[in-house]
């Protein structure tokens, strides 16, 4: 007899910075979520669609729950994106919590209680265990971690080298559903290839200013058309407009002669190729809009009403 097909949705939890974009790009096996070594990259709830053997995983990549203090997370985007976290709970079939192999600190137990409460399922995935040389020492870690609280499982893995994946696939889809798949086989997720575009440019934008990309800059699609005039294959034609707050920000964007944002728009462009497998043409503008970040009307035009 083969096992049931199950599919369900999991939420994906955990403090800033742990590696959950990476997490979900390694099980949906595709960049649909950015990653950068900055805290805090992730601003939206984002679907990516894990299709495996004997189910489809439904994963909800959510911003991590953070303690509200210190002017930064005192700001309209700060309360967003608690809300977006908090809300990405409400209807999941399982958690998944992720934590950094050998760390455990507040923030983490603040996102297990949060999960506690909504009372779903919860897988805890010990991540970035490649960065632990000793690897006996993980042992009084993980039972540190799971002391006096109920998880479904612990799974110690990797998403970057891919590590330990299958057996927490195994887990997680033992605490779904049994019901078809929602999705088809070759959907990896649920967000429009505009919004994948705007996403992949904040990338690049992230990891080649790295501290001096001014915490309050966003990305705009303003426009994204599919060109089949020419003679050779399709060409995606993409407008991007980079928001920042102030002037000198967008001296630090743009570089000397322009060079910095030629070189930010260009990678963005070959991962854009990369991704809808195509010609991009992406054309950048940086422009200025003063205190955008503390203004909720402002954010939501701009996307960030999850
Ligand atoms: N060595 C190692 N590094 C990892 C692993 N997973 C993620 N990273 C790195 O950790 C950094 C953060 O990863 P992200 O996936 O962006 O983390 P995140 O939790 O989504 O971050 P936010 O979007 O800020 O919440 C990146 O530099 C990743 O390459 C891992 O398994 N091993």
């Amino acid at each position: 007899m083969t096992s049931p097909h199950r599919a369900g949705q999991v939420a994906v939890i955990g403090r800033p910075n742990v590696g959950k974009s990476t997490l979900v790009n390694a099980l949906v096996g595709a960049k649909v979520s950015i990653v950068s070594n900055r805290p805090q990259t992730t601003r939206h709830r984002l679907l990516g669609i894990a299709t495996v053997p004997g189910g489809q995983l439904l994963l909800v990549d959510t911003p991590g729950i953070h303690r509200e203090q210190g002017r930064q997370s005192s700001t309209a985007m700060h309360r967003m994106m608690n809300r977006a976290a908090r809300g990405a709970l409400e209807g999941v079939d399982a958690a998944l919590l992720v934590v950094e192999a050998g760390r455990w600190d507040e923030e983490d137990s603040l996102a297990h209680d949060a999960l506690r409460e909504a009372g779903v399922p919860v897988v805890l995935v010990v991540n970035q265990v490649d960065r632990i040389r000793d690897k006996a020492a993980l042992l009084p870690y993980l039972q540190q971690a799971s002391a006096g609280r109920a998880f479904a499982a612990v799974h110690p893995v990797s998403a970057l080298k891919r590590k330990g994946l299958e057996d927490l696939v195994a887990s997680l889809l033992a605490l779904l559903p049994e019901q078809p798949a929602p999705y088809g086989e070759d959907e990896i997720t649920d967000k429009s290839q505009r919004f994948l575009a705007g996403e992949l440019l904040r990338e690049q934008l992230m990891r080649q200013l790295g501290n001096e990309l001014p915490y309050a800059t966003t990305v705009e699609i303003e426009s994204f058309t599919e060109d089949t005039s020419g003679r050779s294959d399709m060409l995606l034609r993409i407008g991007a407009v980079i928001w920042v707050e102030r002037d000198g920000q967008k001296a630090i964007v743009i570089g000397k002669g322009g060079s910095r944002l030629r070189e930010i728009a260009s990678k963005a462009r070959l991962q854009m190729e990369r991704l809808f497998d195509c010609k991009v043409f992406l054309e950048t503008w940086v422009r200025v809009r003063a205190g955008w970040s503390d203004d909720e009307a402002a954010l939501r035009t701009l996307g960030y009403d999850q």
